[in-house]
């Protein structure tokens, strides 16, 4: 349905986006993962033609959507990464503001708005104003937004970041439905790998402009099948624990979030007992070692040699 071809985007002496090539197919729930940085929000912006290529092209239904956007537009929602809602109306005002941008009018446009507003779980609030939402509700108004026009894809660029547990599984459980109920086609960006892992049947890695991974969720992990993940919590990291978890050649990889230390190793070392007399000659509380089932997060350290969330 689209692709991205060679898609290229330079600012000065920095490409934000180098020679990305991508396939989303009708019905199809797609991840675009990168740390923060990546190229993702570039990426979408030429996807939906708010920012030119420097170099590539992109396709639907295998024509070029640079010279004629429309028919692309017309079947897109966007959710955005910033809220774009008017704070000093209610949420049903928004909703008819933005809806006649679309062309929507009287009946059908009240139609839609109950029927966004039940979707995303406001249609009790919908007499209230936007400021006094919590950040997960006006993301929630903001999906239905997106929503308005019946799109048949829609792009969602980091929809969780900053928003309470709640309104995240909302979301997540919303999108999910959405593509099994209406075969809506998603692009969902995320620096979670649990939240893509969770709802895309594909995945593209993205680091510093480039794609540095593709394929099904599984492929994806079954780069990681001949290691497994040890996961240390510490009472406190020491800096002469990690220099000798670094030099000992058995450990492929080494991440440090908070006081739990990631460790990659191929899958048949045993370190138990090294691990062991490293925390002793370090005088290092181990509070626990788990060896942990392979997670997207793992192979984007095993791919770059540094966590997501560094
Ligand atoms: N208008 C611009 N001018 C110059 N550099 C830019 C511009 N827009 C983006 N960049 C740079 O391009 C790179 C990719 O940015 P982009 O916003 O696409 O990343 P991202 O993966 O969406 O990250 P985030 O999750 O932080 O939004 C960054 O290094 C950014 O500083």
């Amino acid at each position: 349905m689209i692709e991205l071809v060679n898609l290229t985007k330079k600012y000065k002496q920095n490409n934000a986006v180098k020679n990305l090539n991508m396939f989303i197919e009708k019905g199809e729930m797609v991840g675009l993962l990168g740390p923060n940085g990546a190229g993702k929000s570039t990426a979408i912006s030429m996807l939906s033609s708010l920012i030119e290529p420097s170099e590539g092209d992109v396709l639907f239904q295998g024509k070029s959507i640079l010279k004629r956007p429309e028919a692309l537009r017309k079947i897109t929602g966007i959710v955005p990464q910033e809220i774009a809602l008017y704070e000093d109306l209610t949420a049903q005002e928004n909703m008819e503001f933005f809806g006649r941008l679309y062309q929507l009018r009287g009946k059908q446009l009240q139609g839609k708005i109950t029927e966004v507003l039940e979707l995303t779980g406001l249609i009790e609030r919908r007499k209230e104003v936007v400021k006094t939402f919590s950040g997960g509700m006006k993301r929630r108004l903001n999906i239905g937004v997106a929503m308005l026009h019946n799109p048949e894809f829609l792009i969602m660029d980091e929809p969780t970041v900053g928003i309470d547990p709640q309104s995240r599984s909302y979301i997540l459980e919303t999108v999910k439905r959405l593509n099994k109920e209406r075969n809506m086609t998603v692009l969902y960006t995320s620096h979670y790998m649990e939240e893509v892992e969770f709802l895309c049947d594909r995945i593209y890695i993205l680091d510093k402009g480039s794609l540095i991974a593709s394929g099904t969720t599984n492929e994806i992990k079954q780069i990681l099948s001949a290691e497994k993940t040890i996961q240390l919590e510490v009472e406190q990291v020491k800096s002469e624990l990690l220099t000798l978890l670094k030099e000992d050649p058995s450990v492929n990889r080494l991440s440090v979030h908070e006081k739990t230390i990631t460790l990659i190793l191929p899958k048949e070392v045993d370190v138990f007992a090294k691990l062991t007399h490293y925390a002793e000659q370090t005088n290092t509380n181990l509070k626990s070692i788990t060896t942990e089932v392979p997670t997207l997060e793992d192979v984007f350290l095993h791919l770059t040699g540094r966590g997501l969330r560094d």
